[in-house]
């Protein structure tokens, strides 16, 4: 099967105010040329705040630079302060977002069933879930990084169908990676992401498992970025802090080169 179009996609985390947000997405798109988007997807994941104004510059400048969001609350309306539902980020025109990042299981205590939910709230409002996944330090010092990672993976995808899950994203990040500068190797992120489209075969089909998108997380930067993306079951990655400087995060959209 022809490699999936690889998916880079830029998660801001709290970082810029919607103000800051115009001028990173306007150095970004300024930065990039018409091979850049034929080579990988390009997008961009800002706080709730900036959607608006990501949306008015995206549509206003016809910009090839997509979006979404870094949560998404399980329930479609109500009574839950501070939660956005998957309607409020459809009309955003939102294409993706974040479920079961590590920083929200982490800091928010979410669990498997919630990552669920969300992801399922997702879908319900035709927004692709980034479903990550990965492992702590103690996991993978023990070798069970695999098991750990196709058990959140399960627990994510119960109920959801073939034709959903054929359209997914998955992002292996292995939590000892993220924001620490320990990229994990190429190999390591091989071994994962191979096992996660192993286990999508298993759940679904070999053809969902061939369609689906796996990226990579973790202390991803420009220099690191093409060994990692040369692994063939590695189709993009999900960028934290090089996408906060629009000159990096071009670095790592060309991994394939110039
Ligand atoms: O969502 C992005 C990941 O948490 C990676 O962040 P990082 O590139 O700063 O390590």
């Amino acid at each position: 099967m022809a490699k999936r179009l690889p998916l880079i996609a830029g998660n801001w985390k709290m970082n810029n105010n919607h103000l800051e947000a115009i001028a990173l997405v306007q150095k970004l798109a300024f930065g990039l040329n018409d091979k850049d988007y034929d080579n990988a997807e390009v997008v961009v994941l800002p706080p709730f705040t900036d959607l608006r104004s990501v949306q008015t510059l995206v549509d206003g400048d016809r910009l090839k630079i997509g979006y979404g969001a870094q949560d998404v609350s399980a329930h479609d309306k109500g009574a839950y302060t501070g939660e956005i539902s998957g309607s409020m980020l459809a009309k955003l025109d939102c294409s993706y977002v974040l479920a079961g990042h590590s920083e929200r299981r982490e800091y928010h205590n979410e669990d498997d069933a919630l990552v669920n939910a969300k992801v399922k709230a997702a879908y319900r409002h035709g927004i692709v879930p980034i479903l990550c996944v990965g492992e702590g330090l103690e996991v993978r010092k023990a070798g069970r990084q695999v098991e750990h990672v196709l058990a959140q993976l399960d627990g994510a995808l119960k109920e959801v169908t073939a034709e959903q899950a054929e359209r997914i994203v998955v992002a292996y990040e292995p939590v000892w990676a993220i924001g620490t500068g320990e990229v994990a190797t190429p190999e390591d992120a091989q071994e994962v992401c191979s096992a996660i489209r192993v286990r999508l075969a298993e759940l679904y089909s070999p053809e969902v498992a061939g369609a689906v998108r796996v990226l990579y997380g973790g202390s991803v930067k420009g220099d690191n970025a093409p060994g990692i993306m040369a692994k063939e079951d590695v189709d993009g990655a999900l960028v934290g802090g090089a996408c906060l400087k629009a000159d990096e995060f071009v670095k790592v959209i060309r991994f394939g080169g110039e």
